[in-house]
């Protein structure tokens, strides 16, 4: 019989910066540590000493040198690897970035580049330059919606702002292409995904206290592991 119980999540934020004026999006080429070689935004981990938000604005700036002053909240990414039950679940908290100051500079962990999120995104990866092949496995499940709704065809910056999404995936272990190593971060396996509109009815994700994310990945872990 197996005894079930709760994991622990450890707290990351990460953040895509969007050029509204020139449909673009700022990447990082992550240089060293964990993620090297992939592109991703811009992140961490967020410290005891200050909130979600502040540690998105923390991390932008440390990573890309632009200090931003327009956030907009899209939501949390749930993800477990099961290869390793010792690991926390990883709980991202995702923000756009549409306004800042400075100019994206290149620093010892990551090196930004701009790229086309074209007017006419259909939410399609094929034929997109971004390089989805070389990001997180579970990035090209939710970056194509956002950058469809600020950038496509029925999208617009207000639309774009609107939406957030849970997307809770977990991973089996599998060789990361970027270190040719079996990693336990990689193998995606379920993956359940769904805007807060959705007919599930999550409640609008600010207001969602450590407590009740905490409940709803265990209730997602339960249904999903007959735990
Ligand atoms: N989309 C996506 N993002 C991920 C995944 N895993 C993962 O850590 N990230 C993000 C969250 C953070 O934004 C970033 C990892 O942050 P980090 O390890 O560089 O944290 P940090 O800067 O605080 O770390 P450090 O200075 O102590 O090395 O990558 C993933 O599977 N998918």
């Amino acid at each position: 019989m197996s005894v079930y119980a709760p994991i622990k999540r450890k707290l990351y934020t990460l953040i895509m910066p969007l050029d509204l004026e020139n449909k673009r999006i700022l990447l990082g080429y992550k240089k060293r540590g964990f993620g090297m070689g992939k592109y991703n935004g811009f992140g961490g981990k967020v410290e005891e000493n200050e909130t979600i938000l502040e540690g998105a604005i923390r991390e932008l700036q440390e990573e890309s040198c632009i200090k931003g002053t327009d956030l907009s909240y899209h939501g949390i990414l749930f993800l477990e690897a099961i290869a390793d039950a010792t690991l926390p679940i990883l709980e991202i908290h995702v923000f756009a970035v549409t306004k800042w100051e400075g100019e994206p500079a290149e620093t010892d962990e990551m090196r930004p580049e701009w790229y086309s999120a074209s007017p006419d995104y259909t939410g399609s990866v094929v034929d997109e330059k971004i390089p989805f092949t070389q990001m997180w496995e579970e990035t090209a499940e939710w970056l194509p919606l956002l950058l469809s709704a600020y950038f496509g065809k029925d999208g617009s910056p207000e639309h774009g702002k609107q939406k957030q999404l849970v997307h809770h995936a977990t991973f089996g272990s599998a060789i990361n292409p970027e270190t040719g190593l079996e990693d336990v971060w990689h193998g995606m396996l379920d993956n359940y995904f769904v805007w807060v509109e959705d007919e599930e009815g999550i409640p609008k994700l600010e207001g969602w206290e450590s407590e009740a994310r905490g409940a709803w990945v265990e209730e997602r872990r339960k249904r999903r592991f007959g735990l």
